[in-house]
């Protein structure tokens, strides 16, 4: 028996997109083109040398772009097309362009299912640690504002109930290449050598691999990525002892000037079969806590297409109850690598129907 012919779209709807040039390369891909074409969604580049309110009624527009002119072209489009939907309005973007806001937001959600231990807030009971429920917490982390703050770094770290090895990151995540410029700092002369304002936040051991998560609209998608390994906590040292801390994975100049600069790690090859075992073999959290943190994210942000890294804690030793369900939100990036999604010409064309033609 034939296949029924395709149900005839009556309506075709605009979808305009404003991306950077290398995003337009990797995310407008011909397939993803197509397939939204087949549902009735035509993409169209905005032309970013003319106003946008000129260019006619778009049911949808899709956006990468900041800046002040920009906000203020789809603030007079919106204000011009009230029922043009705009993904995503850029006040609520702007959260994820700091280190601290971004991960502020979590500290927040509310998810009854899961044990929020937030930095602060709430303590792991005896009971906890050993239920099977996973819990959410994001890692302790401190901004430092000048190099007066990491004169004695010692005096830092006991501070804000951090020790070393720590990561530090760039305040801000406003997508420039520099906001990607991380560093794994081993010991004192590390931090001493960092340039300031830098976020310092703790180094969580998670089996080197990332779970990358996916959300668009009410789509959650997790997937695996390399990641930093873990980094045997040292045995308690003493000031003076610490430099003679040899760390295998780190070369001899990271060992001198006591930090590894790194970036994009979980977008890099593996270097070892050994790092390919690990992402490979890594379990996956569950699906119903992906999709719990991802919907609530979403409330929470008042976005629609992000993503989040999560890490499992894989943190053992003495004191330190592995708690094989404990997991970190380190990073939350808006409108990111889509395409590295799998199926992602499907959900991203349904994403766009469902924006224009919303189905009560
Ligand atoms: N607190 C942490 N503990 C352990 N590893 C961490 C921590 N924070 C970051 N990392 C490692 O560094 C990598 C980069 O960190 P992060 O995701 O914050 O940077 P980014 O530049 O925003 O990355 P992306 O390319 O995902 O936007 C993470 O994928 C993870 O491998
Ligand atoms: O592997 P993913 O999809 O997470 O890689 C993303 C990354 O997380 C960031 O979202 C990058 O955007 P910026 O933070 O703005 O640099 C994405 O780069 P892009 O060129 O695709 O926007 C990465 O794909
Ligand atoms: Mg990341
Ligand atoms: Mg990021």
């Amino acid at each position: 028996m034939s296949a029924p012919p395709p149900t005839p779209i009556c309506q075709r709807y605009r979808v305009g997109y404003a991306l950077p040039s290398n995003k337009v390369q990797t995310f407008i891909q011909p397939s993803l083109v197509d397939q939204a074409k087949q549902k009735g969604v035509d993409l169209v580049p905005l032309d970013l040398s003319k106003p946008i309110v000129d260019q006619g009624f778009f049911h949808c527009i899709v956006h990468k772009l900041y800046g002040q002119g920009w906000n203020e072209q789809l603030k007079d489009y919106a204000s011009k097309y009230p029922n043009s939907v705009i993904v995503d309005p850029p006040e609520r973007i702007e959260r994820l362009h700091s280190r601290v806001s971004m991960l502020e937001v979590v500290s927040r959600l509310e998810i009854p299912q899961l044990r929020l231990q937030l930095q602060g807030r709430g303590s792991e009971s005896e009971s906890e640690s050993e239920s099977e429920s996973e819990s959410l917490a994001v890692p302790k982390q401190v901004v430092v504002q000048d190099s007066e703050g990491l004169k004695s770094p010692e005096l830092l770290l006991l501070k804000f109930g951090m020790k070393l090895p720590v990561i530090a990151k760039p305040v801000e995540a406003d997508g420039s290449a520099r906001s990607h410029d991380m560093y794994l700092v081993i010991n004192s002369k590390g931090l001493k050598n960092l340039t300031t304002p830098i976020v310092v936040q703790e180094f969580v051991n998670h089996g080197g691999v990332v779970f990358k998560v996916y959300v668009v609209g009410d789509h959650v998608k997790c997937v695996k990525r390399r990641s930093l390994p873990d980094i045997p906590a040292p045995a308690p040292v003493t000031g003076e002892q610490e430099e003679q801390i040899s760390s295998t994975s780190l070369s001899s100049e990271a060992e001198e000037v006591g930090l590894l600069a790194f970036s994009h790690i979980s977008n890099s090859a593996a270097q070892s079969e050994e790092d390919d075992g690990n992402v490979n073999k890594a379990e996956m959290p569950s699906v119903g806590f992906v999709e719990a943190v991802g919907r609530a994210l979403r409330q929470a942000l008042g976005l629609q297409l992000f993503n989040f890294d999560l890490i499992r804690d894989c943190t053992s030793g003495s004191g330190h109850q592995y708690s094989k369900n404990k997991y970190y939100v380190i990073d939350i990036n808006y409108f990111p690598g889509f395409a590295k999604m799998p199926c992602f010409e499907q959900v991203l064309s349904d994403f766009f129907l469902k924006c224009c033609h919303p189905t009560p």
